[in-house]
């Protein structure tokens, strides 16, 4: 199971490579990863599991973030307690065909897996998207998200291409709110 010790953290180049496009038919290594980064989700958002094994709750994870580099990430939007979760899914190959003029950021801000240390300031990110991907067998399928679980895709979609959270906040601002900008609460 992918523990934190597995989790690659800022500084290591595989942040900053650019993810190579994932083969179809997938191999098994590639399924069994895939499958790994899904458990590792559920894992860190299981109180119990998390913390007997100290796990820090996500709700995504790239294949970079794990010293693979490949396009993958997988993807878990929790709902309310006892309720499906809003997102939950494996991007292969992901690129967002189309977005909204607006933005959105986290009124929180972002943090990362990958990145142990605070840094705050707004990420502004698309408030809306549609991202074409692949599924376990290769096919295309497309997916329309807004507000919070495209936030999440977009932080996702940027670690297949060496992009980090904090590279969108603004240095001499960082909580400067470009005008057709939306906080998240
Ligand atoms: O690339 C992927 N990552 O780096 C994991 C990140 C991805 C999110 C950061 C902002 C948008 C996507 C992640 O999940 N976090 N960032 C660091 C610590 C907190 C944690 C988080 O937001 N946890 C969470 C939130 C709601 C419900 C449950 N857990
Ligand atoms: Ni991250």
């Amino acid at each position: 199971m992918i523990l934190m010790k597995d989790i690659v953290r800022d500084g290591h180049s595989v942040l900053r490579a650019q993810a190579a496009k994932v083969e179809f038919p997938l191999t098994d290594e590639d399924k069994k990863l895939a499958a790994e980064m899904m458990t590792f989700l559920e894992n860190s958002q299981n109180p119990e599991i998390a913390e007997k094994h100290q796990l820090r709750a996500g709700v995504g994870l790239a294949a970079p973030q794990v010293g693979v580099s490949k396009q993958m990430s997988a993807v878990l939007v929790p709902g309310g307690d006892d309720e499906e979760p809003v997102l939950k899914t494996v991007l292969i190959n992901p690129t967002i065909i189309a977005h909204s003029v607006k933005n959105a950021a986290l009124s929180e801000g972002e943090g990362c897996l990958s990145v142990d240390r605070d840094i705050p300031g707004y990420v502004p990110r698309h408030e809306r998207i549609t991202i074409r991907y692949q599924d376990f067998d290769g096919n295309i399928l497309k997916l329309k998200l807004k507000d919070y679980p495209a936030i999440v895709c977009q932080h996702e979609i940027d670690h297949l291409h060496g992009i980090l959270f904090y590279d969108h906040i603004n240095s001499t601002n960082p909580f400067e709110l470009p005008e057709n900008t939306v906080l998240l609460e």
